[in-house]
């Protein structure tokens, strides 16, 4: 990897690790805080589905709205820095919630005080949600904007391991007793100082980001004169996904399927490696306990961490070991000069290697294989071991779509349109690094010396200088050498993260289903009546099922997710089947 994609690929990802300090923090750490309010269990469901429900609204949108953006500032980054300074607010509106509701609301019932924080809580997660879609959205975007074809696949891989570094950073943080480390400067309690340093990471991270990216200034877009109104955003992105290309198209469905598989795991893992547990190995323990449900996660927490560890062991390691989609690009087959002995092993290495169709078809097969014996797991140490082996899998669903998307939505900017477009793209370089912003009227003044050149920049050309490149017009190169426009990056990303979270919906329907059909009798673990104090778990184990010769509902929801990634699996080999490296004349 050269200096070229380090920097960019990891600048672009940094955001993406802090998302995931954010969001994995949230998910571990926010639910007991809601109870602590008073929201009811059955509530909480209720607020975790704005995670799903932006993901499917606010990404495509945004993407559409950035797409279209001709701020001088770049396409991407006001979203993504206005994203994150609402995220972070919204963030520690979430921590201090008791305290800002008691300034506004002096002489209110106790009652009433309590139903205020448990809404403005509420309001918070959904304003951290939808805020963090946008930066999402554009933080996914400017990697397929910025880096040239030939690698996209690394850029998406650095963000994988951004993210699987925040992940741990997560845990970590979470699992340390911060108000002993650092006193209460930060807040008086642990879950105030966790969103203290998740708003702080995520603000840095696309601070740095926004100051060393090269983004582009858009000046005119294709259909340029279509009205940018509410309306027009949705028709645009009704069009584009139901007339997608066949390869964006293909990606999706992979998508769909694995996030069917997903789902379940990404929900219920840590709670079936705790079940399995008490009601296989250990079911006199649960008697003992005084806090089941405490002991449930805290199992499941460390299955969890050895699972974020091994996606992001697989993040860093095995993008070494696989093809570029891209492969045949002067830079995709540069590596710097090894020595003489190590030249000869390299090369047999480099001929060897699988391409990342094949990966990604690997590993949707190793999430099933795994998966599918997770209705025979009777120990904690085998559902562990299940559970970290799909980290393995999970670090190349984190990538290897991306990077299919990046190479895909740039050879699209490449070829030419089916029907005639009223303008052509327009855009040009902009950068705080080198010059800083310029005026947008000097800008318009440049434009048609540097900005129609765009496309027939090659990829080994890393300068800011534009009038440097050109192949000469008529000539035919290879898709990979030439550099990106990401040009409709957002519309195409956000149809992709559509593909996401669809199935998160198909895949809670399915979950209920199998509960429903399979442990009908169980009611949801005990609520608390004194909010302040920790939920204790049943010492009966009601709200677990403890029959060992029953059916284990987590377990099938499971294995059904298995299933799905076969389908995926099936999927990604069509895929594969249609993907060719194409010789793509070069137009004017
Ligand atoms: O429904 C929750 C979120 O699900 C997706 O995000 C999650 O998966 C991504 C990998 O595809 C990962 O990058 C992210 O950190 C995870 O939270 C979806 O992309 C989101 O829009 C949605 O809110």
């Amino acid at each position: 990897m050269d200096r070229y994609t380090f920097y960019q690929g990891q600048v672009g990802s940094d955001e993406d690790g802090a998302l995931d300090i954010q969001s994995d923090g949230r998910v571990v750490h926010c639910t007991p805080y809601l109870l602590q309010l008073g929201l009811t269990k059955s509530r909480t469901s209720l607020v975790w589905i704005a995670g799903p429900l932006s993901g499917l609204i606010i990404h495509p949108l945004i993407g559409v709205i950035a797409d279209r953006s001709r701020s001088r500032w770049g396409r991407r980054r006001p979203f993504m820095l206005g994203g994150a300074l609402v995220v972070a607010f919204c963030l520690l509106l979430l921590g201090w919630t008791s305290e800002v509701v008691g300034w506004f609301a002096h002489d209110i019932e106790k009652e009433q005080k309590r139903n205020y924080t448990i809404a403005v809580a509420v309001l918070a997660i959904y304003g951290v949600d939808f805020a963090i879609s946008a930066v999402q959205a554009c933080c996914r975007s400017i990697i397929v904007d910025t880096l040239p074809i030939s690698q996209q696949q690394l850029g998406s891989a650095w963000a994988t391991r951004m993210q699987a570094i925040g992940s741990l950073i997560a845990y970590i943080v979470g699992s340390m007793d911060m108000v002993t480390t650092f006193g209460t400067r930060f807040g008086d309690t642990q879950f105030k100082q966790m969103t203290v340093v998740a708003a702080i990471f995520l603000v840095a991270a696309v601070l740095v980001t926004s100051y060393s990216v090269k983004e582009r200034v858009l000046i005119a877009a294709r259909g340029a004169d279509e009205k940018n109104g509410f309306f027009q955003v949705i028709a645009q992105l009704y069009r584009t996904t139901m007339d997608l290309p066949p390869q964006i198209q293909a990606v999706c469905w992979v998508q769909f399927w694995a996030w069917i598989a997903w789902f379940p795991f990404l929900f219920y893992s840590t709670t079936w490696v705790g079940e399995t547990y008490f009601r296989y190995e250990n079911p006199e323990s649960v008697a003992k306990s005084s806090d089941t449900l405490g002991d449930v996660g805290r199992l499941g927490s460390l299955s969890l961490v050895i699972f974020s560890s091994v996606t992001f062991l697989s993040s860093v390691l095995i993008p070494f070991g696989v093809r570029s989609p891209d492969s045949n690009s002067k830079r995709a087959n540069f590596t710097s000069r090894p020595p003489p002995r190590m030249a000869a092993l390299l090369r047999r290495f480099k001929k060897i290697r699988p391409n990342l169709q094949t990966v990604w078809f690997l590993s949707h097969l190793v999430f099933a294989g795994t998966m599918i014996f997770a209705p025979m797991a009777r120990s904690l140490k085998f559902a562990t071991f299940l559970v970290s082996v799909c980290g393995i899998p999970w670090a190349i669903s984190g990538w290897a779509p991306f990077a299919f998307m990046g190479v895909e939505i740039n050879k699209l900017a490449l070829e030419p349109p089916s029907t005639p477009l009223p303008t052509a793209t327009m855009i040009t370089s902009t950068t705080f690094r080198t010059h800083g912003y310029r005026p947008i009227d000097s800008v318009e003044r440049d434009v048609e010396m540097d900005v129609l050149r765009l496309n027939h920049r090659t990829g080994d050309e890393d300068s800011d200088d534009e009038s440097s490149s050109g192949a000469a017009a008529g000539a035919t190169t290879t898709t990979s050498d030439i550099a990106s426009t990401g040009e409709l990056a957002g519309i195409y990303l956000g149809v992709l993260n559509v593909y996401t979270t669809l199935p998160q919906f198909v895949g809670t329907f399915i979950s209920w289903i199998v509960f429903s059909v399979l442990e009908p009798a169980l009611p949801p673990p005990p609520e608390n009546d004194d909010p302040t104090q920790p939920i204790q778990g049943s010492r009966d184990g009601t709200w677990m099922n403890l029959d060992s010769d029953g059916p284990n509902a987590i377990a099938v929801c499971l294995f059904i997710g298995a299933l799905s990634a076969l389908v995926a699996a099936e999927a990604t080999r069509r895929f594969k089947a249609v993907t060719a490296v194409r010789q793509l004349p070069i137009y004017d």
